[in-house]
């Protein structure tokens, strides 16, 4: 490799990992000057030899031209919704949570009675995309659209920055697609919305409008300057690298391969009781969150328990969402479409 190509690849490793320690571990470990010095350093290289940019370089978080359309992507594995679960509250304001316990006598029976380990976390109200990594480079993502196909959004995920361009760790798998909601955090919808106003724009309804107009945004320019986060839930598809036994572990890789995990908001229980008293303690914290849940997801931990309950009219028998209250009497809950 000459010394230009040599030099082109140190900067973008260098700058992917201060992004990283930054955007996603919120801890800098160099002041923002060394990495703008660096980070133009880099993109002068770029501009003088087109040819030796890199697929995971750091410029392209800043986003290219804007596309005509978006391509049509079919999922490779469909990518299903959840079936609901209420936890009604009755006139003396306790919570019926028999949907729920439905649900864990469901499962139970499906597993021929052997009381299965659930994991509980937060229902992301966002947008569910879909990111697949080829010998750990970022080459394609997209939304979901109707479970079977999306809009390919590749740009604009880029400019996401808590995404990284290239997997981190050793043992990279040679292909992995990791699902999860790419949303907009509380504050900066609000900035955003103060931005609309001055400009005499329209302010979005809500953070996950916001997140899905900023992501189906045909210049990726635009979608740099709205400030996304993503957060996984899924590992779809994968060949090669660690193979995990439960969602738990399947979390905590897409934690090791660099992804933001919703620290302290999840938890894995033996019972239905401990996962109930769980989604009480999130729906009192729901309001302090930086980013806006809907309600709490509870699935089966091991993977082989949810192949063998498999799904319901391809929603999983395994899942739930398990949905708060609706906040104030006029919340519209949306009729919940389980898209197949
Ligand atoms: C559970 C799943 C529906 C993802 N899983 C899938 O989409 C999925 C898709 C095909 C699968 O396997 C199949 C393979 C071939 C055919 C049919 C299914 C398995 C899981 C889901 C959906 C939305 C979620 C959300 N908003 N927040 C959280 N926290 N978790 C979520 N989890």
């Amino acid at each position: 490799m000459n010394d230009t190509a040599a030099k082109i690849r140190e900067l973008t490793d260098l700058l992917n990992r201060y992004g990283y320690e930054y955007y996603t571990l919120d801890a800098p470990s160099v002041p923002d000057a060394e990495y703008d010095r660096l980070f133009h350093e880099l993109e002068a290289l770029e501009a003088a030899h087109p040819a030796l940019k890199l697929p995971d370089s750091p410029t392209l978080r800043v986003g290219g031209a804007p596309l005509s359309a978006f391509a049509q992507v079919r999922h490779e594995v469909p990518m299903l919704s959840l079936s609901n679960a209420f936890s009604p509250q009755d006139e003396s304001g306790a919570f019926d949570h028999a949907e729920m316990t439905a649900f864990d006598e469901r499962v139970r029976g499906g597993l021929g009675g052997k009381p299965p380990q659930y994991v509980i976390e937060p229902k992301f109200d966002g947008l569910a995309v879909s990111l697949l990594y080829r010998d750990g480079v970022l080459v394609q993502a997209a939304t979901r659209g109707d479970g079977s196909s999306g809009e390919d959004v590749t740009q604009n995920i880029r400019t996401v920055s808590d995404i990284p361009l290239r997997l981190r760790g050793g043992d990279t798998p040679a292909l992995i697609e990791i699902r999860g909601e790419v949303l907009m955090f509380k504050a900066d919808f609000a900035a955003l919305n103060l931005r609309q106003e001055e400009n005499g724009r329209k302010p979005f309804a809500n953070p996950r409008n916001a997140a899905a107009g900023s992501l189906r945004q045909l210049d990726p320019r635009i979608t740099a300057q709205r400030k996304l986060h993503f957060f996984p839930y899924s590992i779809a598809r994968q060949e090669g690298g660690f193979s995990a036994g439960t969602h738990m572990q399947e979390l905590d890789y897409c934690g090791r391969l660099g992804f933001a995990l919703p620290e302290g908001n999840c938890g894995c229980f033996g019972s239905m009781a401990e996962i109930l008293a769980f989604y009480e303690q999130m729906r009192q914290k729901r309001p302090a969150l930086p980013y806006e849940i809907d309600g709490m997801v509870v699935k089966v931990n091991s993977l082989a328990q949810q192949h063998e309950l498999g799904f319901i009219s391809r929603a999983p028998r395994w899942a739930v969402a398990h949905k708060f209250p609706a906040e104030e009497a006029l919340t519209v809950v949306e009729a919940i479409d389980v898209q197949i």
